[in-house]
């Protein structure tokens, strides 16, 4: 009982949710919706009061004026109803598929500002994947709005209906919503089973969506493709899961057969209660059922059977659809994982940092990545971390930046805990710079300034990818700043190599000023001149300010006040270049004797 309390209680939640949604998105719909089926269950009671007219008058009457009048009237009424109905029934469908595409924007505008935290972790992406199959597959945000019309529609028709059937006997109305009942927990059952072979489908989907979406139509992936001759091994993913899919789709076909049999088992035996219930009554009782009563009360059985049956499937549908969308519900409201106040940050220039007992393990991992970090980055202090791969760098960038928060330990900024503060505006503090340069296939500018261009002064831009070293190369673009990288949406779009889309990333991280400059590898791509030019670039434009690098060339640390050298998530050394080297079982000699052998004579790395 409990059970089915919350199974309803989340039902009506979702249903109120859905329509508080699609409310905001579109007024005029629900109000049209419910026009709509008012207009259906009028004429549905309309033409069986007529009908019974109709044919009273041709037995009884016999008046033709009077056949004529009722039968203007009929199809007058019938044919404003009709128009009124179908104009109102293709606005209503138009704007479904713009009330879809909002509930779909509602899920990339959550994408884009949930915590990081959530980004990273597969179960979330997943849960979106279900999310916006919910909305857009089985189920749906279309089938949702249609069986609410039904719904309603039902209602009307039923009460309208009871009301001309309210001197009939008791027992046949009993008898016949027993069978009802039946019919619902077939129907139930069919849709119950369905369900659960489309959440078994749904890893083949995400499957289905990689491949067609980040494989096959992302054309960088192409190059590999083509070189690797990986054709074939992709097309035999698509088969081996369309198998699958197809295996699944055929159970699901073959389970909704048998439902569908007792369904119709229990249709025609109502069909033939009612006929033979009436045709006694006519016989019985001639006076009081005239042959148009028998055909009125006939379709009126008929269609209230339908109705309570419409509603009931409806019903089914909406409560199996609420299942789909209570993912999507989930999805959308998704907790903050930080915990975000609402403190302004002091204007400030100068920016002081301190990690104290800082420890961090990723979300349902007990491994420790970061342990016991104790660490101050004075302001205006150039800090560069190194370490071998997987010692925890980048996770020590993602804690100052706070996209994730530490397990323990705290972060201060100024001596007070960067939890205090608006989030926006900590984030605001940071220009950054990653290994992957994640350029958009947008105006070399919307990528500069990741903005509204409008607003975006054209010369800015341009100094910005100057001083980043690929200003050159935009100065002879026909369109300059404002060419498409990619082809995909210009012809005239550029392909910008590696090194030079890492350059516009920094030229993005220069133009946004901040007061803190983070790069993570921000050279990775670049060529040993471009490196050396861009590290020289870097020390003039971070002059003055806080900054923290991550590199794993040892020779750009030279441009940093101090090294931080991460071992397993431990700082196992500190201290300025020249200091560290003079350590010589450290790892930081180690590493960078390790290096510089590739680039200078065992005598000049004697030297150094
Ligand atoms: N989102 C994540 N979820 C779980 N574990 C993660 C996640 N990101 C990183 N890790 C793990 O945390 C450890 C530290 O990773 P991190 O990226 O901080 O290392 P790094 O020093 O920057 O390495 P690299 O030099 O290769 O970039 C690694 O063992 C990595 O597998």
């Amino acid at each position: 009982m409990k059970k089915l309390y919350n199974n309803l209680t989340m039902e009506f939640n979702v249903i109120f949710f859905i329509l508080k949604l699609t409310n905001e998105y579109s007024k005029a719909f629900l109000p049209l919706t419910i026009l709509l089926a008012l207009i259906s269950s009028f004429l549905t009671i309309y033409n069986l009061l007529m009908s019974r007219k109709i044919i009273d008058e041709l037995i009884l009457g016999k008046q033709f004026n009077k056949l004529l009048e009722i039968i203007i009237l009929l199809i007058g009424v019938n044919l404003l109803m009709h128009i009124i109905r179908s104009i109102i029934f293709r606005w209503l469908q138009a704007k479904n598929q713009f009330i879809k595409k909002r509930f779909n924007l509602e899920i990339n505008k959550k994408t884009m500002s949930m915590d990081y935290e959530y980004v990273e972790n597969p179960k979330i992406l997943d849960a979106k994947e279900r999310a916006l199959s919910g909305i857009n597959q089985s189920g749906g945000i279309n089938t949702f709005t249609n069986n609410i019309r039904n719904i309603i529609t039902c209602i009307c028709t039923i009460m309208g209906l009871l009301y001309i059937l309210n001197d009939l006997s008791i027992v046949i109305i009993l008898i016949l919503i027993i069978m009802i009942i039946f019919n619902y927990i077939a129907e139930s059952k069919r849709q119950k089973a369905e369900y659960h072979s489309w959440q078994k489908n749904a890893k083949n989907n995400k499957m289905f969506s990689y491949l067609d979406g980040e494989v096959i139509k992302d054309y960088k992936a192409s190059k590999y493709i083509r070189l690797y001759d990986s054709s074939e091994m992709i097309l035999s993913r698509y088969r081996q899961f369309d198998k699958k899919s197809q295996r699944l789709f055929r159970l699901i076909s073959s389970s909704n057969k048998k439902h569908y049999l007792i369904i119709n088992i229990l249709d025609y035996s109502q069909k033939f209660i009612i006929y033979f219930t009436l045709a006694l009554k006519v016989i019985s009782e001639p006076s009081k059922f005239t042959i148009g009563s028998f055909t009125m009360y006939t379709s009126a059985l008929y269609n209230l059977i339908s109705s309570i049956t419409k509603m009931f499937k409806s019903a089914v549908k909406i409560k199996y659809t609420c299942k789909y969308l209570k993912l999507y519900k989930e999805f959308i409201e998704l907790p903050p994982i930080l915990c975000k106040n609402n403190e302004h940050i002091p204007a400030n220039t100068n920016y002081s940092f301190e990690f104290s007992n800082v420890s961090f393990a990723y979300p349902g991992m007990n491994k420790l990545v970061l342990k016991n970090i104790n660490l101050k980055i004075p302001s205006k202090q150039k800090l560069a971390i190194v370490g071998l791969n997987g010692a925890g760098k980048t996770t020590f960038i993602k804690l100052v930046m706070r996209l994730y928060d530490p397990k323990n330990g705290e972060i201060l900024l100024n001596d007070n805990n960067i939890k205090k503060y608006n989030y926006r505006e900590y984030q605001n503090l940071f220009g950054v710079v990653f290994q992957d340069s994640n350029i958009l296939s947008f105006t070399v500018k919307e990528n500069i300034c990741l903005e509204n261009s409008s607003s975006t002064q054209n010369d800015i831009v341009i100094e910005c990818l100057k001083n980043a070293g690929v200003g050159d190369k935009i100065d002879v673009l026909e369109n300059g700043a404002d060419t498409y990288v990619d082809r995909i949406f210009d012809d005239k779009g550029i392909e910008f190599s590696g090194g030079e889309m890492q350059k516009i990333a920094i030229a993005r991280a220069i133009y946004k000023n901040a007061s803190i400059m983070i790069f993570d590898e921000p050279t990775a791509s670049l060529d040993p001149l471009a490196e050396y030019e861009i590290f020289n670039t870097l020390h003039e434009l971070t002059y003055g300010k806080t900054a923290v690098f991550i590199s794993h060339r040892l020779s750009s640390t030279r441009i940093c006040d101090c090294i931080a050298v991460f071992h397993n998530g431990e700082i196992i050394q500190y201290g300025s270049h020249d200091e560290l080297m003079k350590d010589r079982e450290g790892k930081y000699y180690k590493m960078f004797m390790a290096q510089a052998q590739y680039y200078v004579s065992n005598d000049e790395v004697s030297c150094i």
